[in-house]
């Protein structure tokens, strides 16, 4: 190891683990952990804790002080540095994917939309797996050219597989759902639109122009080339937000799951 290296270099994934206890007993401020303790919680002896705490301490990352009965830590400046840098990696990780919103127009398409979302192999499906019946149809959204080359970042998101069938005549292709909210333009001005109200019949004008619980739904087979994206949900979309060809929409993608693998206090 290089003697240039910064003085925590010598810390890896052992002695940061020891340092995240630390800090959640306490060591943010100052906190008395014994070995014994420290050790029960990584799952390890009191030896090996008291090993990583001299080298987190060597490494800058913690003062201590050694009293009878155990130690007194506190993690420094740069101890809680390294934390946040593992935070934001996390952050990273989890929020960057619910990030995603592609906003595009409204159009009308084929009328092809209807007769798919009705049959009963793919309703069955959307019952059992979205949890709700769809409205008859798919609400056709034009994408703008950002859009267009963002709707790849789909494929990272947590969705809902729709398996193909088949019937005596045909087979009918899979699709994919990806949890959505639909937020119009008189409501993206507040960026975020992140009402928790949204879908109450008593919440404001502004409010009732998002709707959360829809899908995008991305068929297998399909007439459509990347710039247009089909949204269904349990709801007419263009009453419920008085929706017309032309107007923009934003869609707000959310990791989802299905509703039969959903446990019950993860449920809607
Ligand atoms: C659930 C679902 C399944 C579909 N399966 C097929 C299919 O098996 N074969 C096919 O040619 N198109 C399939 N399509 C796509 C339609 O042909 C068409 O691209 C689109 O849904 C037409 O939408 P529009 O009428 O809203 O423009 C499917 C569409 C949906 C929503
Ligand atoms: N959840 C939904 C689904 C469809 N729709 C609309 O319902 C009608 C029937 O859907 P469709 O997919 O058969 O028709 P087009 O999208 O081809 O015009 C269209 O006007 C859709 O925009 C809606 O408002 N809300
Ligand atoms: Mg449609």
């Amino acid at each position: 190891m290089s003697e240039t290296a910064p003085p925590d270099a010598r810390t890896g994934p052992d002695e940061l683990a020891a340092l995240k206890a630390v800090a959640l007993a306490g060591g943010l401020h100052e906190t008395k952990v014994s070995c014994a303790a420290l050790g029960e919680d990584l799952d390890a002896s009191a030896q090996t804790a008291s090993r990583r705490l001299q080298r987190l301490e060597e490494a800058g990352l913690i003062d201590r002080e050694v009293v009878g009965d155990g130690q007194w830590v506190s993690v420094t400046e740069a101890g809680e540095s390294r934390l946040r840098g593992e935070y934001a990696d996390y952050r990273r990780l989890f929020e960057e994917e619910s990030d995603l919103t592609l906003a595009g127009v409204v159009t009308s398409g084929m009328g092809e939309g209807r007769h798919y979302i009705t049959l009963e192999g793919y309703m069955e499906q959307f019952r059992t797996r979205l949890g709700y019946e769809p409205f008859p149809g798919t609400l056709n959204v034009e994408l703008e050219e950002a859009s267009v080359r963002r709707r790849g970042e789909l494929v990272g998101i947590e969705a809902i597989d729709i398996d193909e069938w088949a019937d005596e005549d045909r087979t009918y292709g899979a699709a994919t759902c990806y949890g959505v909210t639909v937020i119009t333009e008189s409501n993206a001005d507040g960026d975020e639109a992140n009402d928790a109200d949204a879908n109450d019949a008593d919440a404001d004008d502004a409010a009732e122009r998002e709707y959360g619980g829809a899908h995008v739904i991305v068929p297998d087979r399909t007439h459509h080339d990347d710039s247009q994206l089909e949204v269904i949900a349990p709801v007419k979309l263009r009453d419920e937000l008085d929706l017309v060809d032309g107007e923009t929409v934003r869609l707000r993608v959310e990791p989802t799951s299905r509703a039969d693998e959903r446990a019950p206090e993860a449920d809607r």
